[in-house]
């Protein structure tokens, strides 16, 4: 299976992209939606964080805090690493899965930690999600009602915006408006098929 990895940080606009990649059939594994079901109640990685934490970090329902445990992580980076090596592993291996079972002409896999945590080797091209620190911040503090301190803790322990120019091989642009996004979606969807059909061929030429 050809894959293509997505990236970009925090609020860069993976979802919105990913979803116009969607209408075209093609399916997407979201490292994010992942990493929730990984800490879905009864299971070991909850328990976990239940056992270091405590009842502060569940919810009356049972359902992890996130906001808690967000506040908790990004402000500590030794518990930040913590949360990383349990979680990690766990949706490394649940990808890894999903990737197997996908049946579409290519598969994307979207990943806000793409390249820090080396999923680039399981992809056979990167695109990135690109915008402005400014635009990052102001769009993620409008979607999660969160302080701009708190979505820059977060972007600092993240990939800087060079890190991902550097290993990209294709860029969609973001700071403009959302109706910017179909073209540059609709161009790369149609060198996708070409390259992922190459791909299937035993010679390497073309069909
Ligand atoms: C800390 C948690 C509970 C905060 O939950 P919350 O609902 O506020 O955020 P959400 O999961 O939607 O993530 C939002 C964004 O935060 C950033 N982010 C999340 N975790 C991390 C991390 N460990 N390191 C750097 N950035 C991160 C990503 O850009 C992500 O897209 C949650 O992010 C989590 O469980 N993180 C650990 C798993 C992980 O690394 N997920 C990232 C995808 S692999
Ligand atoms: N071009 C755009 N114009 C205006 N708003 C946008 C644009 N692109 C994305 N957004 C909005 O910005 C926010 C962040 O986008 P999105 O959720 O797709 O980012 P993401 O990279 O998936 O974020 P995360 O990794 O944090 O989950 C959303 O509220 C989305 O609707």
């Amino acid at each position: 299976m050809w894959v293509l990895g997505v990236t970009g940080g925090i609020g860069s606009g993976k979802t919105t992209v990913t979803n116009l990649f969607a209408e075209y059939g093609i399916e997407v594994i979201d490292a994010d939606l992942i990493a929730r079901a990984v800490m879905a109640p009864g299971s070991a990685a909850l328990t976990a964080v239940n056992e270091r934490y405590g009842p502060q970090a569940l919810l009356a329902d049972g359902n992890l805090n996130r906001g808690w445990l967000r506040e908790r992580v990004f402000s500590d980076p030794s518990e930040k690493t913590w949360l990383n090596q349990l979680t990690h592993p766990l949706i490394r291996q649940k990808l890894l899965e999903q990737l197997e079972q996908a049946r579409s002409p290519y598969v994307i896999l979207s990943a806000p930690l793409l390249i820090e945590n080396k999923l680039t080797a399981l992809c056979d091209r990167v695109l990135l999600v690109d915008v402005s620190p400014a635009v990052q911040r102001e769009r993620t503090v409008a979607r999660d009602q969160v302080s701009s301190a708190q979505v820059d803790a977060i972007m600092q322990v993240q990939a800087s915006r060079q890190e991902r120019l550097a290993v990209a091989d294709d860029i969609i642009h973001n700071d403009g408006p959302l109706a910017d996004l179909s073209p540059q979606v609709q161009h790369l969807h149609e060198l996708y098929l070409t390259l992922a059909s190459k791909a299937l061929q035993p010679d390497g030429k073309p069909l």
